[in-house]
Formats: C-alpha cells, sequence, structure tokens
C-alpha cells in the first residue's frame, strides 16, 4: 500500500459509520446521474442550491488557510489549502456558467433549511475554540464526498448523461481526489497528536459532516 493510501483513523472512523458514508456518497440522485434515470428538475435544484453552499464554502476554507498558516508548522499545508481556494475560484465561474446553460437564475434561489442548517455548522467550525485537527477533518469530509460521488458517476457502466459529465469531472477527476488525499493526509498527521477531547470531536464533526451531506442532497428531491 502507497504510503498516501496507508490506513489511519479516519478510515476505521469511515468502516465504523459505514452505512451513513454510503448514504452521502451514493445516494439516489448521484445513482440516478449515473444510471441515466437524474430528473432534471432535481439536478437544477442541486445546481442552486450548491452555487449558494459554494459561496458560503468560501470563507470556511479560507478560514482554514489563515489556520494552516498560522497554526500547522508544515509550509505545505498552506499550499494545499490555497490550491483548494484557487478551485473554489473556477468552480464559482463554472456554476455561472451551469447557471445560464440551465436557466437557473441563482439571484432568486433562497437557500433551503439544509443548506442554511450546513452554512451555521460551517460559520461554528470557524471558531477559534475549534482545534485545527477537527476543521481539518471536517474539510476533508466535505471535500471527499463530493470526490467519491462524482467519481461514481464517472465509473465503469456508467450511463451519466452527456450534458453532466462536466459536472461529475469538476469533482470526480484524478486531480481532485489527489488533492482530497492531500488533505486527508493533512488530517491524519494532526489526529495523530490531538488531544483526547480533540480526537473524539474530530469523530464527531465527520459524522455531521455525513449526515449534512445527505441532506443536502435530499433537497434535489423537491425538483424545481
Ligand atoms: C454540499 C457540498 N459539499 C461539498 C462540496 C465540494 N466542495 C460542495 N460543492 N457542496
Amino acid at each position: 500500500m502507497e504510503k498516501s493510501e496507508k490506513k489511519g483513523v479516519i478510515d476505521t472512523w469511515i468502516d465504523k459509520h459505514r452505512s451513513l458514508y454510503a448514504a452521502a456518497t451514493r445516494h439516489d440522485f448521484v445513482v440516478s446521474i449515473r444510471d441515466g434515470s437524474v430528473d432534471l428538475s432535481s439536478f437544477k435544484t442541486w445546481l442552486g442550491q450548491d452555487y449558494l453552499f459554494v459561496r458560503g464554502f468560501v470563507p470556511f476554507v479560507a478560514n482554514v488557510l489563515i489556520r494552516a498558516g498560522k497554526e500547522s508548522g508544515e509550509t505545505s499545508d498552506m499550499e494545499v489549502v490555497l490550491g483548494g481556494l484557487a478551485s473554489l475560484n473556477d468552480e464559482i465561474e463554472w456554476f455561472k456558467s451551469e447557471g445560464s446553460k440551465w436557466g437557473v437564475d441563482f439571484s432568486t434561489v433562497v437557500a433551503q433549511k439544509a443548506n442554511q442548517e450546513y452554512s451555521r455548522f460551517l460559520e461554528a467550525l470557524m471558531s477559534s475554540e475549534v482545534e485545527y485537527s477537527v476543521v481539518m477533518t471536517a474539510f476533508w469530509a466535505i471535500e471527499a464526498v463530493y470526490q467519491e460521488s462524482f467519481a461514481h458517476c464517472l465509473g465503469d457502466g456508467n450511463k451519466t448523461p452527456a450534458e453532466l459529465i462536466g459536472a461529475c469531472n469538476r469533482w470526480g477527476n484524478d486531480g481532485f481526489r489527489q488533492y482530497c488525499l492531500s488533505v486527508k493526509n493533512i488530517a491524519e498527521r494532526c489526529l495523530e497528536n490531538a488531544s483526547r477531547d480533540a480526537f473524539v470531536e474530530a469523530e464527531n464533526v465527520l459524522v455531521r459532516v455525513l449526515e449534512h451531506e445527505v441532506a443536502f442532497w435530499e433537497m434535489s428531491r423537491g425538483g424545481q
């Protein structure tokens, strides 16, 4: 096994919470993209909600970046997070062009309850009272759910509609997979030295991210 893929505490937690992890990464909405049965109004709902989410995610990642610069003691942490922030810049542009393509006017989209709750959760994680190891674990989980979900839509045998391949590539590509592995390695390194309380909190936060991700996908059921 490569060093970057060695089994650490995060994989142990994923094994422990396997059914929740599967619910977050193999949600019906994602499966429907992969099998081609996706309802396009669900896709549009997801697009509008995710655009709003990403706008709230940027300050969260900026906060992670500041903490990586101040607290990590490893120069490479900052570079990894900066790469993530840079790709969010492209992501916002991508959302805008998808919005025009699908006729979704983001200025009229209102954040649904699940989206608001997820944003509040991210805001709470931006407090300086939350330990760096906990923040990094959450950051990894948020990115990894999208990576795993959309990579699934590109895997062998997929029937993903051609017009959704771009969305799947955005998070399902190999570069994004490598970036998620880098974030995971940072989180693992921090967890090795974390206090008992931070360690317990990191597992709890991981579970909460997975729950928020499931609730987020669930919004797509409402259509538009
Ligand atoms: C809800 C959600 N979770 C994660 C991601 C990936 N940054 C996202 N765009 N949206």
